[in-house]
């Protein structure tokens, strides 16, 4: 199995930053999905979340939308809100028998104390019940502005871990980062990556455009850094928060700042934040 067979993207270089997006959508966005589904190109990766309040049933009917639709589905997992292994095992059952799901993403989640049996993304990897599944890449997440609970240099090293796990399992790991409003960061923390030898393809989490007191919302429940300087470059002014804004700045920083050799192959991963329509009208609108 290669990244070109799972996305034929990844093994060309393309001078088109929004080639080969991803999406994201929660489970209570499939009729927004259906709406879009015309605009959005065949194919495209579509991650469905693993949020409080949403019902497994309704999780595992968003996947199947998801792929009747014509998408590449990709359920999250977070493995501390995972409140049994047979909870977990009949997900990956229903999802992998049902929608023919090859890709899951798996994160740690943030509930300070596990629900259930898993403590973090690593755990989850090492069942096995992946690979058994059929399941043959799995994305884990990239924290380009830290944790707040993890250091640096540990997240580096679970990053490492996580990923030989998975090879050592014949699957292929794909990064796809928290969402961010600044450039710079993304492209020195990709930096850092490859200079340490890590060469997995990277998906660089970019927010859709949304009102910007939706995108301090967000900022603020995820950790994410929204300073007045930051969102500044991003083209927010905190003075005022009427409106919305979309990501074109930070996605022409991105552009200008990326180099295969440097920075190695790198995708986007839109958080259309409930906007699901908009943001897909934006990369119409800027997909060259
Ligand atoms: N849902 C999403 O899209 C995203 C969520 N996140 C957050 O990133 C965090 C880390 O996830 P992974 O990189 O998958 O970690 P991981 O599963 O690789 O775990 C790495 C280490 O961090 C610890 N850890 C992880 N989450 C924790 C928490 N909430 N509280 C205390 N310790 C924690 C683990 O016990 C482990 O020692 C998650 O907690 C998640 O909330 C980050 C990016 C995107
Ligand atoms: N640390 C961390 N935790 C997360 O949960 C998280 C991240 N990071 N990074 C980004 C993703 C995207 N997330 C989300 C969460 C909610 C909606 C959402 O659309 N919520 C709806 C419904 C809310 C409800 O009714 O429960 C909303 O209208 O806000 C979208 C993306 C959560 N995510």
């Amino acid at each position: 199995m290669s990244y070109a067979e799972i996305h034929p993207n990844w093994e060309t270089l393309s001078d088109d930053l929004l080639d080969g997006y991803s999406l994201e959508i929660t489970a209570k966005d499939v009729p927004a999905l259906r709406e879009a589904a015309p605009m959005i190109a065949p194919q495209t990766p579509i991650a469905v979340t693993f949020l409080p309040g949403e019902e497994m049933s309704a999780r595992i009917a968003a996947v199947k939308a998801v792929r009747e639709l014509g998408f590449e589905p990709m359920p999250h997992v977070s493995a501390r809100r995972l409140t049994s292994v047979d909870v977990f095992e009949n997900m990956i059952k229903q999802v992998t028998a049902e929608s023919g799901v090859k890709r899951l993403f798996v994160i740690a989640g943030d509930p300070p104390t596990p629900e259930g049996p898993f403590e973090d993304s690593l755990q989850v990897i090492k069942t096995g019940v992946l690979e058994q599944n059929g399941i043959k890449a799995i994305g884990i997440a990239g924290h380009p502005e830290g944790h707040p609970n993890v250091s640096k240099e540990d997240l580096w090293v679970w990053m490492e871990n996580k990923i030989a796990e998975i090879r050592q399992r014949d699957m292929l790991p794909i990064i796809v980062t928290q969402f961010g409003f600044s450039a710079e960061p993304f492209l020195e923390w990709l930096e850092e990556m490859r200079a340490r030898g890590i060469d997995s393809p990277v998906r660089i989490g970019v927010p859709g455009p949304a009102g910007i007191k939706r995108l301090l919302g967000f900022a603020a429940r995820c950790g994410v850094g929204a300073s007045a300087s930051v969102m500044a470059k991003y083209g927010v002014s905190l003075t005022n928060l009427i409106g919305s804004a979309g990501p074109n700045k930070l996605v022409g920083t991105l552009k200008d700042g990326l180099d295969y050799e440097k920075h190695g192959r790198v995708r986007l991963h839109f958080y259309p934040f409930g906007g699901l329509s908009k943001t897909v009208e934006w990369i119409n609108e800027h997909h060259g």
